[in-house]
C-alpha cells in the first residue's frame, strides 16, 4: 500500500498506519500474497488491507522471538523499564492518530478510543493524570459520573507495570538443612503467544505485552483480523522505542487462524499463551497448550450481574449502570449482562435508566456528539437482536429501543423490563447495548440468580449497608467486584475471573508473575556460617 492509501486514515504521522506484519525487526508481507480486507463497521468502507498470514509466517515469528529471547533476557530491568518508558511516552505523544485509528476500526466514540488509548499507554506505565484522563472521558460519556471520582483511586494507581520490571524480587527461605540456603529467584518464562481480541484493539495488547517485556520474554502477537491497525501502529511505536529486532513479533490472518492459533499454542518454543476472547475458543487455546504444557492466561467470557438493592444510592447506581453496560456500546467482557434492581427501587430506576439512555446519540464515532458507535460487524447485530426477540416472546418490555439499524451494524441502545429468567440473555452473554432489567425480592434470591452462570469474571452491586457491602462482595463468584462502582478496570489490578471466565491474572504485580518462571537455588556445603 502506498502513502496515499495511508492517507485515507487521516493521521497526522501517515507513518503509523502499515499493512504489512511485523517479523523480526522487519515490515512483511504474506507468502501467498493473500490479503485481508479490513472495514470501518461505521460505514462499511474499506480501510485498508493486512496480510493472510499463515503457518511458514508463524513459524518465522517464533523462530525471530526465540533468537531475540537469547538476547533480551539478558537485558536488566533497568534497560527494561526504560525502554518501556519510551514506548508509553511515545503512545502519549500520538494519542490523537491512536485513538482515531481505534474508533476507525473498531466504530467506538473518539472520545472513548481516546480513553481507550489512555488506558492501554497505562499498563506501560501510569501517569496520575492519565488515569484523570480516562475519567474525564467518561464523564463526558455519561453525563454525571463524576461523582464516582474519588481521591483515594489516584492511590491506587502509583503503581505501574513498567515499574514492576525492576521489582521482581526474588526471596531467602530459611534452609531445614545444616549448611545450606535457599534462595528463590524470578526469570523471564520464554517466548510469548498473544492473540487479543477486537473490542480493545490496543488495550489488550498492552495488558499483556507490557507485561511479558517487563517480565524479559518476547512476543508473538496475533491482532483480530478486524482491528489489525491498532496493532501494527504499537508494533511501529515499539520500534521507534528501542525495541530490538525479533522481541515484538505481529502476525495478522484470518482464514488461516486455526492453523496459526495451533502454533502459537504448541509450538515446542513457546512458553506461554495469553488470549482474551471468548470461553469457547479460550478452552479450544487451552487443550492446544496442554500438548507441552505451557503456562496460560485466559481471560474469556463473563456475564456480569449488576445489582441494585433497595438502599442504594439510586443517582450513583443508574450513572455506574449507564458506564458498565453500554461502554463500547456493551461489547465489553466486563459489561454488566444481568441487571437485577430489588422490588421497591424497580419502577423508579427502570424509568430513570430508559430516559438516560434514550438521550444516546448513536452514530459514526468520528462525529462531534455521538455517545455510541456500531457493534463490530453485523452478526454482532444479530445476537442482540435474537436475544432481544426471544426476551420480548418470554414477556418482557421494551422501554426504549429494541431494534438494529436496516443494512448497517448499528444496533439502538436498549432497556428491557421484566425479563424472566428462562430468558437467553440470562444465560449468554449478550455483547451488545442490552440493559435487561429483572425485579428481585431478597438478598439470598438475587445472590442465586447471580451465581446461576457458568462464568463469573465480573459482579457489581450497589448498598450503603456495610454488612450487606461485605456479604455480597465475598458471596459473588466473580474474579472481580465492583461495590458500588460500576467501573473496575486500571492497568495495576488482577483482572481475571473464575469458573469458566478463565485462569490467571493480568495487570500489576499479579500480571509479571504470570510471564516468569520461579527458581529455587539450594546453596550448599556452608558448613556452620
Ligand atoms: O473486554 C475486556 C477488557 C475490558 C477492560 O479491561 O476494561
Amino acid at each position: 500500500m502506498s502513502s496515499s492509501q495511508a492517507s485515507v486514515f487521516g493521521l497526522k504521522d501517515p507513518s503509523l498506519v502499515k499493512f504489512q506484519g511485523f517479523i523480526d525487526g522487519k515490515w512483511v508481507d504474506a507468502e501467498s500474497g493473500d490479503k485481508i480486507v479490513v472495514t470501518n463497521p461505521a460505514t462499511n468502507e474499506e480501510l485498508g488491507t493486512v496480510p493472510e498470514m499463515g503457518l511458514a509466517e508463524t513459524k518465522a515469528a517464533i523462530d525471530a522471538a526465540s533468537k531475540a529471547f537469547a538476547g533480551w533476557s539478558k537485558t536488566t530491568a533497568k534497560h527494561r523499564h526504560d525502554l518501556l518508558l519510551n514506548f508509553f511516552r511515545l503512545m502519549t505523544e500520538h494519542q490523537d492518530d491512536l485513538t482515531r485509528l481505534i474508533t476507525l476500526e473498531n466504530g467506538k466514540p473518539l472520545v472513548e478510543a481516546k480513553g481507550e488509548n489512555t488506558y492501554s499507554a497505562s499498563f506501560m506505565e501510569v501517569r496520575i493524570s492519565s488515569k484523570f484522563d480516562y475519567f474525564l472521558s467518561l464523564i463526558q460519556f455519561s453525563g454525571s459520573v463524576c461523582k464516582l471520582i474519588h481521591t483515594g483511586f489516584f492511590k491506587l494507581t502509583e503503581c505501574h507495570v513498567a515499574e514492576e520490571a525492576v521489582r521482581t524480587y526474588g526471596e531467602h527461605i530459611p534452609s531445614a538443612i545444616p549448611g545450606s540456603r535457599n534462595i528463590v529467584i524470578k526469570q523471564p518464562i520464554g517466548v510469548v503467544s498473544i492473540l487479543t481480541p477486537w473490542n480493545f484493539p490496543s488495550a489488550m495488547i498492552t495488558r499483556k505485552l507490557a507485561a511479558a517485556l517487563a517480565a524479559g520474554c518476547t512476543a508473538v502477537i496475533k491482532p483480530p483480523p478486524e482491528t489489525p491497525f491498532s496493532a501494527l501502529a504499537l508494533a511501529e511505536l515499539s520500534r521507534r522505542a528501542g525495541f530490538p529486532d525479533g522481541v515484538i513479533n505481529i502476525v495478522t490472518t484470518l482464514k488461516n487462524v486455526v492453523e496459526v492459533g495451533k502454533e502459537m499454542c504448541e509450538n515446542k518454543v513457546v512458553k506461554k499463551v495469553s488470549f482474551t476472547g471468548s470461553t469457547p475458543v479460550a478452552k479450544l487455546l487451552y487443550g492446544m497448550a496442554a500438548s507441552t504444557l505451557k503456562k496460560v492466561s485466559l481471560e474469556a467470557g463473563g456475564n456480569a450481574p449488576f445489582i441494585v438493592f433497595d438502599d442504594a444510592n439510586i443517582d450513583e447506581a443508574i450513572d455506574a449502570a449507564i458506564i458498565c453496560k453500554f461502554r463500547g456500546s456493551g461489547q465489553t467482557c466486563v459489561c454488566a449482562n444481568r441487571i437485577y434492581v430489588q422490588a421497591n427501587v424497580y419502577a423508579e430506576f427502570a424509568s430513570r435508566l430508559a430516559d438516560r439512555v434514550s438521550k444516546f446519540k448513536i452514530g459514526n464515532g468520528l462525529e462531534e456528539g455521538v455517545t455510541h458507535g456500531p457493534l463490530i460487524h453485523r452478526r454482532a447485530v444479530e445476537k442482540v437482536e435474537r436475544h432481544v426477540n426471544d426476551a420480548v416472546e418470554k414477556g418482557a418490555q421494551v422501554l426504549v429501543g429494541g431494534k438494529s439499524l436496516p443494512n448497517s451494524s448499528f444496533f439502538e441502545p436498549t432497556v428491557l423490563s421484566d425479563v424472566p429468567a428462562e430468558a437467553l440473555i440470562n444465560t449468554e452473554e449478550t455483547f451488545g447495548p442490552l440493559a435487561a432489567l429483572t425485579k428481585f425480592e431478597t438478598e439470598e434470591e438475587v445472590i442465586r440468580l447471580a451465581n446461576n452462570t457458568d462464568v463469573g469474571l465480573a459482579g457489581y452491586f450497589f448498598s450503603r449497608d456495610v454488612g450487606r457491602v461485605w456479604r455480597v462482595a465475598e458471596k459473588l463468584e466473580v474474579g472481580m467486584v465492583g461495590a458500588n462502582t460500576g467501573f473496575l478496570s486500571q492497568a495495576v489490578i488482577p483482572f481475571g475471573g473464575v469458573k469458566e471466565s478463565g485462569l490467571g491474572r493480568e495487570g500489576g504485580p499479579h500480571g509479571i508473575d504470570e510471564y516468569m518462571n520461579t527458581k529455587l537455588i539450594v546453596f550448599g556445603g556452608l558448613g556452620s556460617v
